[in-house]
């Protein structure tokens, strides 16, 4: 590349493209289709590491600069998160660094700040205050919610009648009350919070839903129910001038209804790139292919360009994301011929590979033979079958001579490890002496044991806590980093109980939190607190309540006792000691005390920290102390402990999948006892499958009976879904490992993995249907201890 550059006689549009030919050298074939794009709608479908990320940025850094873009010019790529939209931009940076460019050509934004910037650049036209209006982090215990389920109830007493009544019909009073708590403090606010962001995203409209109220509905008539809740909390909302993250997409779509400011944006965009396209929903696909359209010629092709991997598709159970969409799209561009498949991928070593390969054809044979149990009607079995949420795909080893060094790494042990070990802590005795071996011939490895839960980082950590001293290993826990966003939530929970302990609400939300933090027992608090005033100041009259709740109520006293007699400035330090928090979770919450302190002025009362805090969580303006705030995932001699689902996009050479255990990966949704008097299912999640099944019609040319089916069958169909989820989480784990992947299911583990002691009670425990047949596949690599 030097002796070109250095010739005189080679101009600089030369030079610029003979860089970019070595840009595009370096791309393998399949990703070169990419690199190709010139217009139109394109879909890339990849498997895991094959590239996806690394083409892309290529692919920008050369139509940025084949195509002049600029300021006013520009390609716009649409990540789902802030951490991959700046890794992204970093690379794309780079490239264009490298061709010696300007770098204003293109701009990386998650959907969210795409949309901000849409509203902020024309605020006359927008209908949002933003500098008037609160932005809401809509969660299941928001005020907001409270105010909506309330004033529902009100509106539509025959309604919440036949809620209370139930399935288990129990009249009396003690039951009544109890069914009260249980759907106005549990069940209502998951049902909301889950609806409301269902409906938001789901690009219907309100006008849609009323095409709904002449078919047949189920028993609890659950889509009205999610319909008109959602209206309230419209409602709700406006009176209280806030908005939520969801409104900022939508009002970024009225502002595009301009046909002006469309014209504005959409001579600017040159085309849209959207990553990790799997988790799209109809809202999202609505902003980014207004963008992407012709603005002189609308009915043109679209210039858009979808990259994603629909078998890692893991948000579409607890977002409103589904790979329903990334799949319609890939169908549309298979017809046009603008389907590219990238199955190539040099991440992984071939028997991580086969292993990958072999779990998603499994995934996808068992669910199709669960789902043809289940035959229903004729079309809506091939609507089924058309829509089976595991992709066909194999990943296939790279070329010789591949661009990227070390692909496919080649290792003189096997590269997958099958272990079944007596119980977990002969599984962290393996894992020790695993990292230990590794480590030790070469301290630049990164390492990773990916959990299904938080509670199991935790005990990994627990029992990795030696090595940095005695090992000079360093521990990563990262979902003990991210407990911190939790920090003021929780004391704002404890100071609302301080502040009117007599609530319901608020004395449940704060022994959950001492049970959280394991300094109670749990039990069916429901039960306990039915009345306040019992529980804190029980008379003799009462019979003695057991231990365990002796113990939760002294731990409520202790809390009035200290709004009494301590001064209003030590109250939030004073959580953090009875919560019992460490070292760098104090330091957090005394900078939570210093910043409300500020705020506050002088008047320091319970009340004014209350509001205070309120304002800081809504707004997410408080950022804690953790030990590195960039969050560095992977790094050598580093063993990171995280959940499969923080692990997608990032690798490590070795990769410990421990505790693969039926109970916790079955995919199943689980229902607390409470709720059963409703029926076995949880009205949330049928709420979620019925807007989905409609939003679907949109698409589709009939009606699509599940939204209008009875609950055991709109049931099935929601457990199904899960499951599938859960099998694409494991496959997203399995497919982060490059050299070794070591899986392992102990015979013996505890029943419930919140705060394990030694000596904790070990029961039998099934490995998960996968790991079995990851076992029958592959005896040679089975170690029995
Ligand atoms: N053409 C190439 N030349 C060099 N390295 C490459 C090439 N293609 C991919 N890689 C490397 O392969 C690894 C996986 O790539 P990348 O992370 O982009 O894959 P992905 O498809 O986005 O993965 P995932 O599906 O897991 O998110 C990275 O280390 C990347 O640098």
């Amino acid at each position: 590349m030097k002796d070109y550059i250095q010739d005189s006689s080679i101009t600089n549009s030369q030079i610029l493209e003979k860089k970019l030919d070595i840009l595009l050298t370096n791309l393998r074939y399949e990703q070169k289709q990419l690199a190709h794009w010139k217009s139109g709608k394109m879909s890339v479908t990849a498997v895991p590491g094959a590239g996806k990320s690394h083409s892309l940025a290529t692919t920008a850094a050369i139509l940025i600069a084949r195509n002049n873009l600029n300021i006013n010019k520009q390609l716009v790529i649409v990540t789902y998160t802030r951490s991959a939209a700046m890794a992204i931009e970093a690379k794309i940076k780079q490239h264009l660094i490298d061709l010696d460019i300007s770098q204003d050509g293109f701009m990386v934004n998650t959907l969210h700040g795409l949309a901000l910037q849409i509203i902020n650049n024309h605020p006359n036209f927008s209908k949002l205050n933003l500098t008037n209006s609160t932005l809401i982090n809509l969660t299941p215990n928001h005020k907001i919610i409270e105010n909506s389920i309330d004033k529902w109830i009100d509106n539509n007493p025959l309604h919440y009648q036949s809620l209370l009544k139930g399935v288990v019909i129990n009249e009396s009073r003690t039951e009544q009350l109890r069914r009260k708590s249980i759907l106005r403090n549990e069940i209502f606010p998951r049902f909301a919070y889950s609806i409301i962001r269902e409906i938001k995203s789901s690009g219907l409209t309100l006008k849609d839903f009323e095409k709904i109220n002449d078919r047949k509905h189920d028993n609890y008539q659950t889509l009205l129910l999610a319909v008109s809740l959602y209206k309230q909390y419209k409602t709700v909302m406006k009176s209280s001038n806030f908005i939520d993250y969801d409104d900022m997409i939508h009002e970024a779509i009225n502002i595009l209804d301009d046909s002006d400011i469309r014209q504005v944006w959409q001579q600017k965009v040159f085309a849209v790139f959207e990553d990790e396209a799997q988790d799209s929903s109809p809202l999202q696909e609505k902003l980014i292919s207004t963008l992407a359209s012709d603005h002189n010629n609308p009915t043109f092709e679209v210039n858009l360009v979808k990259v994603g991997d629909p078998n890692q598709a893991i948000n579409s159970t607890f977002t409103a994301a589904d790979p329903i969409y990334f799949n319609w799209f890939c169908e549309a561009c298979k017809k046009d011929k603008t389907l590219v498949k990238m199955n190539q991928a040099g991440r992984s070593n071939i028997d991580i590979i086969n292993a990958a390969n072999f779990s998603l054809k499994w995934m996808r044979d068992e669910w199709i033979k669960k789902q043809t149990n289940l035959k229903n009607s004729f079309s809506e079995q091939q609507t089924l079958e058309k829509n089976i949420p595991f992709h066909v795909q194999e990943i296939k080893l790279v070329d010789k001579n591949d661009p990227q060094v070390n692909a496919n790494p080649q290792s003189s042990n096997p590269g997958l490890e099958i272990h079944i070990p007596q119980d977990i802590y002969h599984s962290i005795k393996l894992i020790r002496q695993k990292i230990i071996t590794i480590l030790r011939k070469n301290r630049n490895q990164s390492i990773a044991i990916l959990v299904r839960e938080n509670t199991q980082s935790h005990f990994l950590a627990q029992n990795l806590k030696d090595f940095p001293e005695k090992y000079k290993i360093s521990i990563y826990e990262v979902g003990k980093q991210n407990q911190f966003s939790q920090i003021p939530k929780d004391i704002l929970t404890l100071l609302k109980f301080m502040d009117r302990p007599h609530s319901l609400s608020y004395l449940k939300n704060s022994l959950k939190i001492l049970e959280k933090q394991n300094l109670i027992i749990k039990q069916d608090w429901n039960k306990i607190i039915m009345n306040p005033e019992d529980f804190l100041y029980s008379t003799s009259l009462l019979s003695e309540p057991e231990k365990s709740v002796i113990q939760a109520r002294n731990y409520c006293r202790s809390l009035l006792k200290a709004k009494l007699e301590l001064p209003s400035y030590y109250l939030i330090a004073f959580l953090g000691t009875i919560l019992k928090y460490e070292s760098m979770e104090l330091a957090s919450v005394q900078k939570l005390s210093d910043t409300i302190y500020d705020e506050l002025n002088g008047t320091i009362t319970l009340k004014n920290i209350i509001d205070v805090l309120k304002k800081i969580i809504d707004l997410e303006q408080f950022e804690e102390i953790t030990e590195d705030n960039e969050q560095p995932y992977v790094r050598p001699n580093q063993v990171t402990i995280m959940t499969m689902h923080k692990s997608k996009g990032l690798d490590w050479n070795y990769v410990f999948l421990p505790f693969l255990h039926e109970d916790i990966l079955s995919g199943e949704i689980k229902i607390s006892a409470t709720s059963k008097f409703l029926g076995n299912f949880s009205l949330a999640e049928i709420a979620r499958t019925q807007i989905r099944a409609l939003s679907h019609e949109k698409y589709l040319s009939y009606e699509n009976n599940i939204c209008t089916n009875e609950i055991k069958q709109v049931w099935e169909q929601s457990k199904l879904l899960k499951k599938a989820e859960e099998y694409r989480l494991i496959y997203v784990a399995i497919t982060r490992a490059k050299n070794l992947l070591w899986m392992s299911a102990a015979q013996k583990g505890p029943s419930y993995w919140r705060n394990i002691k030694e000596k904790v009670f070990l029961q039998n425990k099934a490995p998960c249907l996968i790991f079995s047949a990851l076992m029958n596949k592959f005896p040679h690599l089975v170690v029995r201890h």
